[in-house]
């Protein structure tokens, strides 16, 4: 039966043994599978443990304890690397109902990266991943996705993700941007007009709404849609179909929906600001992208990656970077992006110092040193604990986790959360 399903699939017993693959599961995987003996964590994550003991959610003892079906997304040892895989674990029951074991089907995860990739959303951490298994979730159903996030979280790019991992990925992803339509443009910028419909309009065009058919219409900053063209947006969302300024026949569009907003929805619905049935409409399946200071572990990763494009072989300080790691971000990874940018600007030499960041980071490792004094949290002196060693711990990398007590895989996430490498 599991070699009839197309993605990777183990049959597992509740000691995490497999007792059955298919090839796709095979072809995923570096590590050879010894059926009965070799256990799932060791095959994707190269770990001699099962993953809740590093602190992430398993989804086996999940299925254990609640008796039913979960999706988790956790990131894999792949052939081509490392690699987000979005996991569905099941119990197989017989036909009294006893658990025999369980089935996990792994979906990999396209449009994540957990290691840098200019066109992907990258990330590690527990919060990015749970959003990435919505995303995914939301993006094979045709259901209308509301994403809503502070500023520079990346609604932008999850909505783009959501069509991409659709079956509509080959048809057109059109943008409304939603601040700063006044009524006339929002007409004839989403619905199009006729020629001669009014002063100026010397050709036909084609709206907004009509490019994109077949694919998806994603509205940015949907609660900045004044309230009067609210009906208007219902009346579409409602029908699918329009008429263009000047027209006298309906048109029709297919369209998939995706909306995002920086502002809580459902406070303005409260506040008489939003109208309850557009909000109902457009939030077929809400996700809330975390703030970057809800994911510090992925900066050093970010800083990475806009380093990639930014420059030329240059990079931060171990001082430089635990700055970046504990500044909070209001402006979330729009405004990491920038730090780095003109850091690696401002940096003469390759190597990026805390003189060459932003005034504005300057300013906030000072207000954080004069707190240093009173108390330190035990995470800060964990971190500085780890540079020390990383710097004069005379073992290897494995010795070392052993010194201190720990898997080597949490000694790695360690590291990874402080922005340290190992010498
Ligand atoms: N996970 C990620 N990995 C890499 N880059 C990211 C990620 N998320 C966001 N970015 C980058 O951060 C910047 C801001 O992202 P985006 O424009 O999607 O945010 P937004 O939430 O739509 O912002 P706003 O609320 O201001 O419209 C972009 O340059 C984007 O490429």
């Amino acid at each position: 039966m599991i070699d009839a399903l197309e993605k990777p699939a183990i049959f597992i017993r509740p000691d995490y043994s497999i007792q059955a693959v298919n090839r796709a599961y095979l072809d995923t995987y570096k590590q050879p599978v010894k059926l009965g003996h070799s256990r799932c964590h060791e095959i994707s994550h190269h770990a001699a443990e099962p993953c809740d003991r590093h602190g992430e959610e398993c989804p086996l003892l999940y299925c254990q304890q609640h008796g039913r079906s979960t999706s988790v997304v956790h990131v894999h040892h792949t052939q081509t690397g490392l690699q987000h895989c979005d996991i569905l674990m099941r119990p197989v029951r017989d036909e009294d109902g006893m658990t025999l074991g369980y089935l996990e089907i792994l979906n990999k995860v396209t449009f994540a990266a957990a290691g840098t990739d200019v066109n992907k959303m990258v990330g590690v951490s527990a919060p990015f991943n749970r959003m990435l298994n919505l995303l995914n979730r939301a993006a094979s159903a045709d259901i209308s996705v509301l994403l809503q996030g502070e500023t520079g979280t990346g609604k932008e790019l999850a909505a783009r993700a959501v069509h991409d991992a659709s079956l509509r990925h080959d048809k057109p992803f059109v943008i409304i941007e939603c601040t700063g339509l006044s009524e006339a443009l929002f007409e004839s910028e989403l619905f199009g007009h006729e020629k001669g419909a009014f002063t100026g309009a010397s050709q036909a065009k084609k709206g907004l709404v009509e490019l994109a058919n077949g694919g998806t219409l994603f509205f940015d900053e949907i609660g900045d849609v004044p309230l009067n063209m609210q009906v208007k947006l219902l009346r579409l969302l409602e029908t699918r179909s329009f008429r263009a300024v000047g027209g006298l026949h309906p048109k029709r569009s297919d369209f998939r929906l995706v909306c995002a907003s920086h502002k809580d929805l459902l406070a303005m619905v409260e506040a008489g600001e939003f109208r309850q049935d557009l909000y109902y409409r457009i939030a077929g399946f809400p996700i809330q992208l975390p703030a970057l200071r809800e994911r510090p572990v992925d900066i050093p990763l970010l800083v990475e990656q806009f380093l990639l494009v930014s420059t030329e072989g240059k990079h931060f300080s171990h001082a430089a970077m635990q700055k970046l790691c504990t500044y909070s971000y209001p402006g979330n990874i729009r405004e990491l992006k920038s730090i780095v940018e003109q850091a690696s600007l401002i940096a003469n030499d390759s190597q990026i110092q805390i003189e060459d960041l932003p005034q504005v980071l300057q300013n906030h490792s000072q207000e954080q040193g004069a707190s240093d004094h009173e108390i330190r949290s035990l995470e800060a002196l964990e971190g500085d604990y780890l540079a020390q060693l990383c710097q004069t711990f005379p073992g290897s990398f494995e010795a070392l986790a052993d010194a201190l007590g720990v898997s080597d895989r949490t000694l790695y996430r360690k590291l990874h959360k402080f922005g340290l490498r190992f010498r």
